[in-house]
């Protein structure tokens, strides 16, 4: 099933938390939402799972419009709110039977459903265990139980990941990958490095409007502008070297970043490359290479480029 959402506007008073968002994810895909907190994620995603209603706008799934098919929508869309909100004093089973129940799936077939939740989401070995006994890792597993157990096509998990420790927060996304290869899954987190782990496609939100959408090859490739070059040439004076590479004519800029070690920072001019000049510069002038490496803009740099207010 597509999701396809048009134009979507949310209001809480005077402040839009969205505002004319519109984006397509395609079955099968894993899309990373991304944002800083406050960006509009949370509200995008329950507008999407049918739980609240926005001012303008549509959301389609399966080309089923949330505003008439409210209740085709959620039977194909396991939700994990932000927070995991569980039932404390139950255990485990009588949870998971109790979610399978208000699904409306029949009586006899709720327990090989429980079976198998607690298989793909590795539960065997607490599954009488109450879930205030558990680690914070395996309520978030409950939590994501509870989101499949109606076998919907459709994932949304708001920021799964948050208070785990970093083992926790491997299997998580360990299992979301696993998860991510039947279903559609929409993600969101502020850590770059946990949508690029675990997304084909990233989106970021800001102050309520998408500023990008993309790969993160292409995120980089967008934002990485001019070719930037860490040069070490040796075999003659810093300076000299210093003044040939800014006369060169693919040449932009030119900083020193450790002149004892005559390392150089060396930036292109628009869509030019100044390996071959340097190279050439090298040759005729006796020096030689001793490092060059293109500095690659970290998805961390260009996520907060893109998010500065
Ligand atoms: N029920 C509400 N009443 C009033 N304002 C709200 C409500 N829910 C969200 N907002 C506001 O809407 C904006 C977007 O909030 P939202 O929760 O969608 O952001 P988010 O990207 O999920 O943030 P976070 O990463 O912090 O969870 C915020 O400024 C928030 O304060």
């Amino acid at each position: 099933m597509d999701i396809v959402v048009e134009h979507l506007t949310k209001r809480y008073g005077p402040q839009k938390a969205v505002d004319n968002v519109s984006f397509r994810v395609k079955a099968g895909e894993v899309l990373g939402f991304l944002g800083p907190n406050g960006a509009g994620k949370t509200t995008t995603m329950k507008a999407i799972a049918c739980y609240i209603n926005p001012e303008e706008g549509d959301i389609k799934v399966g080309g089923y419009s949330i505003k008439e098919h409210p209740e085709i929508i959620k039977k194909n869309i396991g939700y994990l709110p932000e927070n995991n909100p569980l039932y404390q004093d139950m255990n485990i089973i009588d949870f998971l039977d109790f979610i399978a129940k208000i699904h409306g799936i029949p009586k006899y077939l709720i327990p090989e459903r429980i079976l198998d939740m607690v298989r793909i989401c590795g539960l065997e070995g607490e599954k009488h265990k109450l879930i205030s006994e558990l680690s914070k890792g395996y309520q978030q597993r409950v939590g994501l139980a509870q989101a499949l157990i109606h076998d919907p096509e459709i994932l949304i998990l708001d920021e799964p990941t948050t208070g785990l420790d970093p083992n926790q927060i491997v299997e998580i996304r360990e299992l979301i990958k696993r998860i991510g290869k039947e279903k559609t899954v929409i993600l969101s987190s502020h850590i770059l490095a946990e949508v690029e782990a675990t997304c084909d496609r990233i989106l970021i939100i800001n102050n309520g409007r998408i500023v990008v959408d993309g790969t993160a090859e292409e995120l980089r490739k967008q934002a990485a502008g001019n070719e930037i070059l860490k040069l070490g040439i040796q075999g003659g004076d810093v300076n000299d070297i210093f003044e040939n590479l800014i006369h060169l004519e693919t040449v932009d800029a030119v900083d020193f970043i450790d002149v004892d070690r005559q390392l150089f920072e060396v930036q292109s001019k628009e869509e030019v490359s100044s390996v071959k000049s340097i190279f050439d510069l090298c040759v005729q002038n006796n020096y030689y290479i001793s490092e060059l490496t293109p500095s690659e803009k970290k998805l961390e740099d260009i996520f907060r480029q893109l998010t500065l207010h």
